[in-house]
C-alpha cells in the first residue's frame, strides 16, 4: 500500500499548516513500512540475520492463540532490542491524579448517581507539565489487572516529551483532543493528532507526546483507555459495507526512527495496573526502522464520519453514530463506545427531533470538542463534560424541550462547527476525588435543568 501524504489540515474551522508526514490507509490491515527500503525479511518474520544487522522484535497486542479475527501483533526491526535498558524503579514524580482502581469505597472514588456535568476542565500547572504528568482520571470502572473496565482521563499540558516515552500496560488510549494540536512520535512513527482527529494508541507501545502549532496555551483533551480488548469498527448490518467510519480514511504512520551518536538519557515511563514506573536507557526507543503487522497505532478525522439518521420520523438510538467500539463478552454490549454528534441534517417528520427522556443501562459521558451540543443550549462547553450514569434520567432540558416541541419541522442542519461525543460504557462509572471535588468545576445547579419541566398535560388530575 503507498503512502499518502496530506498536505493541509482543516481544525476548529482554520486551514493550518500540518507536518508534512505520510500516512497508511486502512483498518485493521496487515500494514508494512520500511524507512530503510530493502528492511523487510522477504521470507517469514524472523529470519537468522535480519537485514542491517537490527534486532527482530515481536509485539503482541492479543494472545498467540486469540481468533484469527481478533488476532492483532507486530513484528519491529530495531537497532537495539526493548529488553536492552536498565532496571524498573518507581517513577520519580508520581501522579496522584491518576486512577485505575475503580472501587466504591477507595480513597480515590467519590462516586455519585448524580447527573453531573463540568464546567472546562484544567489542571493545575499545566504550563510545567508534559503530557504524562498531565494525566487526571475523571472515572472508570473494572480493573486494569483483569482486563476489564476503563477509565477516563484529561490531559493538560504545554511541555513537550523531551527524551521520554511512556506506554500503558494498562490498556488501549483514545485521544481526543480539544485544544491544541498534538505530535505522536510512536515506535511505528509519527501521528499528527489535530483537534477532530481522534489516535489510538494500543496497550504496550512506546510513545511521545509534543504541543504543535501551540494555538492555545496549553494543549487539553479527553482519553478512554480500555483495559479489555480493542477497539473494532461497529457492525453495518442493514446499512450494507459502507458507512459510518470508512475504515478507508484510518491512518497510520510509516516508520521512523532516530539514531543520533550522543542521545543522552531516555526515560521511559510505563503504566502498570494504575501506577507508574519508569526505566532509563541511553538511546532512542524510537529506533525500529522498519515494521510489519496489524498491532499499529492510527488516526481518524472525525469530520470524515459519514452519518446517517432517519429520513421519515422519530430520533434514532444514538448508536447510529458509533465511531469505534470495544467490545465486550455480551454480545452487541461495549466496554466502551466511542459516539459522536457531528454536524448533520434533521429531517424527520411528526418527531421531537432532540433526543428523548430517558434513562440508560448504559453509562454516558460525554465531551464537546467545539460548538455546542443540540440537546442542551447552555451550560455544556468545549473541554467541559456530562456524566450520565447507569439508569440516572436525563434528556432535554425545560427549554430544549418546549423549543422543540413547538418548532417547525422543516429540514435542518444542527450541529454545524460543533463536535460533541460521548464515551459509551457498560459498566457504572465511578467518578474520581479529583472529578467531583478537587477540580473544583462540577456545576452544582446542573439538576435544576429539569426543574422547569412542569406538569403540562390535559388530563384532569385525579
Ligand atoms: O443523553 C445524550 O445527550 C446522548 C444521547 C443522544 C441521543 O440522540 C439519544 C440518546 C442519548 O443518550
Ligand atoms: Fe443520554
Amino acid at each position: 500500500m503507498s503512502p499518502t501524504a496530506v498536505p493541509t489540515d482543516k481544525s476548529n474551522g482554520a486551514t493550518k499548516a500540518q507536518p508534512k508526514l505520510q500516512y497508511l490507509h486502512g483498518f485493521g490491515n496487515h500494514f508494512e513500512s520500511e524507512a530503510v527500503p530493502g528492511t523487510l525479511p522477504a521470507l517469514g518474520n524472523n529470519p537468522q540475520r535480519a537485514a542491517h544487522g537490527l534486532y527482530t522484535e515481536c509485539l503482541s497486542g492479543t494472545a498467540f492463540t486469540a481468533p484469527r479475527h481478533r488476532n492483532q501483533r507486530s513484528w519491529l526491526y530495531r537497532l537495539r532490542p526493548s529488553a536492552n535498558h536498565k532496571p524498573y524503579a518507581p517513577y520519580a514524580t508520581p501522579n496522584p491524579r491518576l486512577v485505575s482502581s475503580f472501587h466504591a469505597f477507595s480513597p480515590d472514588i467519590d462516586a455519585t448517581p448524580q447527573q453531573l456535568r463540568w464546567n472546562p476542565l484544567e489542571v493545575a500547572g499545566a504550563d510545567g507539565h508534559d503530557f504524562v504528568d498531565s494525566l487526571t482520571t475523571l472515572g472508570g470502572a473494572g480493573d486494569p489487572q483483569l482486563k476489564n473496565g476503563l477509565a477516563i482521563h484529561f490531559y493538560n499540558f504545554a511541555r513537550d516529551m523531551v527524551n521520554k516515552a511512556f506506554y500503558s500496560s494498562d490498556g488501549d488510549m483514545l485521544i481526543v483532543p480539544v485544544h491544541g494540536d498534538l505530535l505522536l512520535t510512536t515506535e511505528f512513527g509519527k501521528l499528527h493528532v489535530p483537534p477532530l482527529h481522534i489516535a489510538v494508541v494500543q496497550r504496550g507501545l512506546k510513545f511521545s507526546v509534543s504541543y504543535v502549532n501551540r494555538d492555545a496555551p496549553s494543549a487539553r483533551g479527553y482519553i478512554l483507555e480500555t483495559f479489555k480488548g480493542h477497539f473494532e469498527l461497529p457492525e453495518l448490518g442493514p446499512i450494507g459495507s459502507n458507512g459510518l467510519a470508512n475504515a478507508k480514511d484510518f491512518e497510520s504512520p510509516v516508520a521512523w526512527y532516530e539514531d543520533k551518536a550522543d542521545q543522552g538519557t531516555y526515560t521511559v515511563v510505563n503504566k502498570f495496573v494504575g501506577k507508574l514506573y519508569q526505566y532509563e536507557q541511553d538511546h532512542s526507543p524510537y529506533d525500529v526502522v522498519a515494521w510489519s503487522g496489524n498491532y499499529v497505532p492510527y488516526r481518524y478525522d472525525l469530520e470524515k464520519f459519514n452519518v446517517i439518521g432517519t429520513v421519515t420520523y422519530d430520533h434514532p438510538d444514538p448508536s447510529i453514530y458509533t465511531v469505534l467500539t470495544c467490545p465486550s463478552d455480551t454480545p452487541g454490549t461495549a466496554v466502551a463506545d466511542f459516539v459522536i454528534f457531528a454536524p448533520r441534517w434533521l429531517v424527520a417528520e411528526k418527531t421531537f427531533r432532540p433526543p428523548w427522556y430517558h434513562r440508560n443501562v448504559m453509562s454516558e459521558f460525554m465531551g464537546l470538542i467545539c460548538g455546542s451540543y443540540d440537546a442542551k443550549a447552555e451550560g455544556f462547553l468545549p473541554a467541559g463534560a456530562s456524566l450520565h450514569n447507569m439508569c440516572t434520567a436525563h434528556g432535554p432540558d425545560a427549554e430544549t424541550f418546549n423549543k422543540a416541541s413547538a418548532a417547525d419541522l422543516a429540514p435542518h442542519k444542527v450541529g454545524e462547527g460543533s463536535m460533541a461525543f460521548m464515551f459509551e460504557s457498560a459498566y457504572q462509572i465511578l467518578t474520581t476525588k479529583w472529578a467531583i471535588q478537587d477540580s473544583g468545576k462540577v456545576q452544582k445547579d446542573y439538576w435544576k435543568a429539569w426543574q422547569g419541566c412542569d406538569r403540562v398535560s390535559d388530563l384532569p388530575q385525579q
